[in-house]
Order: structure tokens, then sequence, then C-alpha cells
């Protein structure tokens, strides 16, 4: 197995008005997560979350320190959190097994020693979407399934943006330090998630889409309001909101998406909405 490491920095938001398409891509998008016996791990120092994927498949793949964390381990001061994208799998947590279904989350304590991913059958291979924060203290590791989350209806056929949100990773759900993960899944012939859009400078937060057709594409809205930028993604590819940022998408087609958050509350309510007609 093989850990693939990059690191990216914090950027203000009046430099970023700048920045051209491929600048832009550089600093924001994560462009490849899953990789066959690979982990891969981008750390943000927006407000240091990592993200990442870990797709199993020959062989068992461990999550490992890198030189970076100067760290004896991974989850040495951090916390983890773990939503399956990929046919099932097991994730274990210092010798404990946790089957993690497609579209399961695992919640993973600060002071977790070792933490090893598997798949179930090799040719539907598990893909653990990761996000990782720094944590004070050490909250209890636990499964959330389907049936734990809290789900809301949001949205309209009309709108284009029919969507069903389930916090699963989320104070309301069990308890965290700082993350807060959830998992949106667009209705058939919607195609705009978080719109009306929002910014909540407490926190930043990283997007996650899947579930979208190879020949399909998210078009991700970024920035401040009055100046928005567009990031064209693809299928298991992920974005960076820093906390002045909108995030916001259109597909060409229905997609999911995981949405990942870190800062300074739990609140997901938290948010200074902005609608349609302010954009610039
Ligand atoms: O701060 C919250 C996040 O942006 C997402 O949860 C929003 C979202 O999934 C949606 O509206 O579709
Ligand atoms: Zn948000």
């Amino acid at each position: 197995m093989t850990t693939v490491f990059d690191e990216r920095f914090a950027c203000h938001p009046a430099d970023y008005v700048n920045y051209d398409t491929e600048r832009l891509r550089q600093e924001f998008l994560v462009p490849t997560l899953f990789e066959a016996d690979t982990v891969r791990i981008t750390y943000t120092h927006v407000d240091r979350m990592i993200v990442g994927g870990v797709m199993p498949v020959a062989e068992e793949v461990k999550l490992e320190t890198v030189d970076t964390l100067k760290a004896d381990y991974f989850l040495e001061r951090r916390e983890l959190g773990v939503i399956n994208v990929g046919g099932p799998g097991c994730v274990e947590v210092d010798g404990t097994v946790y089957e993690i279904g497609t579209k399961e989350a695992l919640y993973v304590s600060r002071g977790s020693k070792e933490v090893k991913f598997s798949s179930n059958v090799k040719s539907s291979p598990a893909k653990f979407y990761i996000n990782s924060t720094p944590a004070h203290r050490a909250c209890p590791t636990r499964k959330v399934g389907q049936g734990d989350a809290q789900v809301i209806e949001l949205g309209a056929s009309e709108t284009c943006n029919q969507r069903t949100l389930r916090k699963l990773l989320v104070s309301d759900v069990l308890e965290t330090c700082q993350l807060q993960m959830g998992m949106t899944e667009l209705a058939p012939g919607s195609v705009w998630n978080t719109m009306p859009c929002h910014t909540h400078s407490r926190r930043m937060e990283a997007y996650m889409y899947f579930n979208l057709p190879e020949d399909q594409a998210v078009c991700h809205f970024m920035g401040p309001p009055q100046q928005t930028r567009t990031i064209w993604m693809a299928n298991e590819q992920a974005v960076i909101s820093p906390t002045w940022s909108l995030h916001s998408g259109v597909g060409t087609s229905n997609y999911t998406f995981i949405w990942g958050m870190a800062g300074e509350n739990l609140d997901y309510g938290d948010m200074d909405h902005v609608q349609p007609n302010e954009l610039r």
C-alpha cells in the first residue's frame, strides 16, 4: 500500500480574484481521491482539515501518519470521519471491526492508534472518503448508519434543487470535537445544491461529489457572494471551501455529495444566507 500526501495553504479572498482557471484548481480542487490500495490525503491549512480517500482492493490499507503531522500516529491529535461511497467494507479501529456499508459512516476517536480499511468484495471495492480535523479530546468511536441520520428534505423540483440532506456525523447525532459531516442526494431532474446558498465564516467546508455519471460534470461555485468563480468537477472529486467562500453547485445531471465542516462552532444552522438574485 502507498500513502500519497499533498499540502494546500490558506488563501486571501483579495488574492483569489486574480487566479486563473489552473490556479483555482491547484488551490481548491482535490482531483483524485480513490486509487487502488492507496491512501490519498490532502492537508489544507484552512482549519487544518485533511480530505482524502482510501480504496482497499487487493490488500488491507492502513492509515499511516505522514512526516508533516509530526505525530507518532495519524490520530494522535486528530479525529476522523469516514463515509463509504463504494461497495461494502470494514474499518478496524484498534482491533474492533466495524462493517461499513455503502453510504454508512464511522466516527473515529482521537487517540485511536491503528485504523485499517478493507473491502468485502474485490470486484466492488469500498471507497472510504475521509475528513480529519484537530481534536482536543477523545469522543467515542461510533458507526452511524443511514437509519441513524437526521434527515431534512430541501428545495423543490420547480427550482431544480429538490434534495435529501442526511446529517451523519453531526452534533445532533453524536459527539465530536469540531468535525461535522453529512450527505446530500439530489432528486432525479434536480441539479442545484445549496441554492439559495450561504457562507459561514465560523467554519470552512469541503464538498465531495459522487454518483455523478462519468460523462457528466458539476460546475461548483465558490468565492465571496459578490465575486464568484467556478470550478468544473468530475465524479469523485473534492473541493475546499475557505471560510470566506460560498459553496454551491449545478450538475449536468443529478448526483450526491458529502459535505464536511470544521471550525469554531457545531451549529449547523449558523449560516449567512444569500439569495440567488444577490449573487455576482
Ligand atoms: O453548511 C452546510 C452545507 O453547506 C451543506 O450541508 C448544504 C447542503 O448540503 C445543501 O444545501 O444541499
Ligand atoms: Zn455550508
